[in-house]
């Protein structure tokens, strides 16, 4: 069992992946602007996967872009892969070409993870630390985000957080990943606890072979180191928006 400590999940099934990346983009443009209203800013963890990405075109080309912001939105990622600057397998790469690369962002609040440099991977991740904790209120390790983005994995993965590997029991608030069963083998993740710090997180999910994860990650009887999909969880909320096929196994 995943220990959950937060509000049930909620599930939303659009009938596509297109009208799923519609419908993410029409809610995250709602949460950021709601963020704004009530804090003055917003923050929001980002994804990497087709679906996360997917999501973020589908902002940049919706018409309420305008209702958000931009300069005082927070974007962080969820996990990168420890590649090259400008590599177009890094997560950071994707989000900017989908998304980031035509708004009126903040450069200071754009919160990447450094990319591979001879300092290598553990000193990019301690720098993730360290900015996470100044950007957290009250001596917390990680800020509370608004929105954590998470794609999904066919083996249930969520960030860089693989099954029985040993990410799903680092408590350090980021850190390398070594040997990672999905190429690159090298990269830098978020832990559970820092994802968890989030006021909502949406598991974007679209696909017949991403099926049984979400079906054995909703059954409750999952643990988050067999099925991370499972340990994924807000304080406020949590919601798997899904398309029909990745909803194919769901209970009726
Ligand atoms: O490697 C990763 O995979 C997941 C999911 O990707 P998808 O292509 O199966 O949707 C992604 O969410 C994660 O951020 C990423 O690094």
């Amino acid at each position: 069992m995943s220990g959950r400590t937060s509000p049930a999940p909620s599930v939303v099934v659009a009938p596509d992946k297109d009208v799923l990346a519609a419908a993410i983009a029409a809610r995250l443009l709602t949460a950021l602007a709601d963020a704004q209203a009530l804090r003055g800013t917003a923050s929001v963890v980002l994804t990497g996967g087709g679906i996360g990405l997917g999501a973020l075109r589908a902002v940049a080309e919706s018409p309420a872009l305008g209702a958000v912001d931009w300069s005082r939105v927070d974007f962080w990622w969820g996990d990168e892969r420890y590649l090259p600057d400008g590599d177009p397998e890094r997560n950071e790469t994707g989000a900017r070409s989908a998304l980031l690369d035509r708004l009126p962002v903040d450069p200071a609040r754009v919160h990447a993870v450094a990319a591979e440099s001879p300092d290598g991977p553990e000193v990019a991740a301690e720098a993730y630390v360290a900015e996470l904790a100044a950007a957290a209120a009250d001596g917390a390790a990680a800020p509370a985000f608004d929105v954590c983005l998470l794609g999904v994995g066919p083996d249930s993965h969520v960030a860089s957080l693989f099954p029985e590997h040993p990410g799903t029991q680092d408590t350090r608030p980021a850190f390398a990943v070594h040997g990672s069963p999905k190429p690159p083998p090298t990269r830098i993740s978020l832990s559970f606890d820092t994802l968890r710090s989030a006021r909502e997180v949406w598991l974007l999910v679209a696909g017949a072979e991403k099926a049984d994860a979400v079906a054995l990650a909703l059954s409750g009887e999952a643990g988050e180191r067999q099925v991370p999909a499972a340990g994924a969880y807000g304080t406020e909320r949590t919601l798997w928006l899904l398309d029909r096929a990745a909803a194919g196994k769901l209970p009726a």
